[in-house]
C-alpha cells in the first residue's frame, strides 16, 4: 500500500472547482480532505490569492511515480499552463510526501524540499492529519508552531468552501 500527501493549490479561474476536481480526480484513493485555505501568494507576490488544500491518498495499485503523474494528468485536464515559475496556475498538485520514500531524482524529489517552509502546505496538513511527522525535520505540527506569526497570518480556513 502506498499513502501520500498531496498538496492543491489554485489561484485562476474557478479556483474551488479546480481543487474539487482533484479530489474527484483521484477518486477512490482519498483517505482524508483537509479544509480549504485562502492564502496569499508566496514566491511571486504579485498574482492572486491561492486557495490551498491537503489530501492523503492510498492505494495499492499506485507508487510515488504513479501518484505524481496522476496529479500532472490533473493539473493538465485544468488546462493549466507552464508560464512562470510560482506563478498563477488552475491547479498545481504538488506530492509532498510518499510513506517510506525518498527521492533525490529532480523530477520528483521527496520529501517535496518546500515543504518545511510553506505555511500554505503545513498548516492544512497538520489538521488532516495530526500526528503527521515531515522526514527530517519532525512532527509537523512543531513545524506549524515554528512559523512565523507573518506566515500564519497570511493563511485563512474558509470553512464556508468545503471540498467534502
Ligand atoms: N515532489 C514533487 N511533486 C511535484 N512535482 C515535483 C516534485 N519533485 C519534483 N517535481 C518536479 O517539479 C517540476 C515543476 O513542478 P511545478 O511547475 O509544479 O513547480 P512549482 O509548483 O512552480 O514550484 P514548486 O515545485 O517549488 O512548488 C515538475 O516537472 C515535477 O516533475
Ligand atoms: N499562497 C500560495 N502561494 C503560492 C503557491 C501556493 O500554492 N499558495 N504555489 C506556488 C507555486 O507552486 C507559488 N505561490
Amino acid at each position: 500500500m502506498s499513502r501520500a500527501v498531496l498538496s492543491l493549490g489554485s489561484n485562476l479561474g474557478d479556483r474551488l472547482a479546480h481543487l474539487r476536481s482533484a479530489v474527484d480526480g483521484f477518486g477512490d484513493a482519498v483517505v482524508a480532505v483537509s479544509p480549504v485555505y485562502e492564502t496569499a501568494p508566496w514566491g511571486v507576490t504579485d498574482q492572486p490569492d491561492f486557495l490551498n488544500a491537503v489530501l492523503v491518498v492510498a492505494s495499492a495499485d499506485v507508487d510515488e511515480w504513479g501518484w505524481l503523474r496522476r496529479g500532472q494528468e490533473l493539473e493538465r485536464a485544468a488546462e493549466r499552463v507552464r508560464e512562470l515559475r510560482w506563478g498563477p496556475r488552475t491547479l498545481d498538485v504538488d506530492v509532498v510526501t510518499v510513506d517510506g520514500v525518498r527521492s533525490e531524482d529532480p523530477e520528483l524529489l521527496l520529501p517535496h524540499p518546500g515543504t518545511p517552509a510553506r505555511a500554505t502546505v503545513l498548516i492544512p496538513w497538520s489538521v488532516v492529519d495530526p500526528d503527521a511527522v515531515l522526514p527530517g525535520h519532525g512532527p509537523v505540527g512543531d513545524l506549524v508552531r515554528a512559523l512565523p506569526a507573518a506566515e500564519l497570518d497570511a493563511v485563512h480556513r474558509r470553512d464556508d468552501l468545503r471540498l467534502s
